[in-house]
């Protein structure tokens, strides 16, 4: 196993309730002999630190030449070093696929879909252009767009979702996502404002611990989904206390593509539908959460539209968005060359 370090900076940061991304660091797994690579991102405040992931990766290195891969991947805490877990998860698992003669996706459903809906993803800013950027995201084919909400007043964002609804009209999806910054009240006033603009879902209004709040905000005309709660209080939390209609999964912040997997079964059987969305990462892990996607066969528009915020990536993206979708590369593994390196 072989961990190397890199940098991408954002050409277009995102803006959200909680703050900007600017740049993603973090490291490239890869598995030598029979190839595999994977992808550690840590984003700060979503998993551990960077510091942190270099430090536990530095360690699983010798874990896996005295005890091999499986009991190293085991010794990887998905929720204290769920990036370095998911770095270490996805090379093994591109190994698998690669070795079986099969797609990321093929190997982990017998019938994955060959291409998952997408949505824009339009950080914070004034309404006016708020709706130019959704505009220019339905004029790229897009059919959802999602908005970052919770940076400023309810008034101001309503205003905002109401004048992305006047430039696009009735027919594309519009969803919101607070990144947890509402309160109960806010929200409420948020949901008067929302629904007559016909806004599908609102991610993540209130705290993530917040599970009763979140489930007195159902049924009033507009989904809920959970995002940071998942990471915060985990899945039996949000399925006992009935608090979401859709649960948000990102392979980075839960500890790799097959937990996540799993999560997604789980959470489907108590009629909880997932939707897979990346931490705005490299290639190698935004196309591999589309493997995810397509095996789960989503319908749901996901967030994997995120390759156009990096200024520089590691490789060509084999999953280029087109008319609101991205087609599952029909390539051994991820479909990125494992050795790639920087
Ligand atoms: O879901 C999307 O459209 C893109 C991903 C996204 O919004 C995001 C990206 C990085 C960190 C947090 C989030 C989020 O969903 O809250
Ligand atoms: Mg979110």
């Amino acid at each position: 196993m072989e961990v190397d370090p890199v940098s991408l900076p954002l050409a277009s940061p995102l803006s959200t309730a909680t703050g900007t991304i600017e740049r993603r660091e973090g490291f490239l797994v890869r598995l030598e002999d029979s190839p595999g690579i994977g992808e550690a991102m840590p984003l700060p405040g979503w998993t551990e630190s960077l510091e942190g992931c270099r430090e536990v990766l530095e360690t699983t290195k010798s874990v896996v030449r005295k005890r091999g891969l499986d009991a190293a991947l085991d010794e990887l805490d998905p929720s204290e070093t769920p990036a370095a877990r998911h770095g270490l998860d996805l090379a093994i698992a591109d190994r698998h696929a690669r070795e079986a003669g099969q797609s990321l996706a093929a190997s982990l459903d017998p019938s994955p879909s060959q291409s998952v809906p997408v949505n824009a993803t339009v950080g914070d800013a004034s309404p006016e252009e708020t709706a130019e950027r959704a505009s220019a995201a339905i004029d790229a084919g897009f059919e959802t767009v999602k908005l970052k909400v919770g940076a400023r007043s309810i008034g101001e964002d309503v205003s905002r979702v109401r004048a992305v609804r006047d430039a696009i009209g009735p027919q594309p999806e519009v969803r919101v996502d607070a990144n947890a910054a509402w309160t109960v009240a806010d929200a409420r006033r948020a949901i008067d404002g929302l629904v007559p603009l016909d806004v599908s879902y609102i991610e993540q209004p209130l705290a993530a611990d917040d599970l009763d709040g979140h489930a007195a905000l159902r049924d009033r005309g507009v989904e809920i989904a959970l995002d940071e709660s998942l990471r915060d209080v985990g899945l039996d939390a949000i399925l006992d206390a009935g608090a979401a209609d859709v649960l948000v999964l990102k392979p980075m912040a839960v500890g790799g593509i097959r937990r996540a997997r799993t999560l997604a079964l789980e959470a489907r059987q108590q009629h909880l539908d997932p939707v897979v969305t990346t931490t705005v990462d490299g290639v190698v892990g935004r196309t591999a959460a589309l493997h995810l996607a397509a095996s789960l066969r989503i319908e749901r528009a996901c967030g994997l539209a995120t390759a156009d915020r990096l200024a520089d990536d590691f490789a060509p993206d084999p999953a280029p968005v087109s008319e609101g979708r991205m087609v599952v590369p029909d390539a051994l593994g991820i479909g990125v060359d494992p050795s790639l390196r920087r």
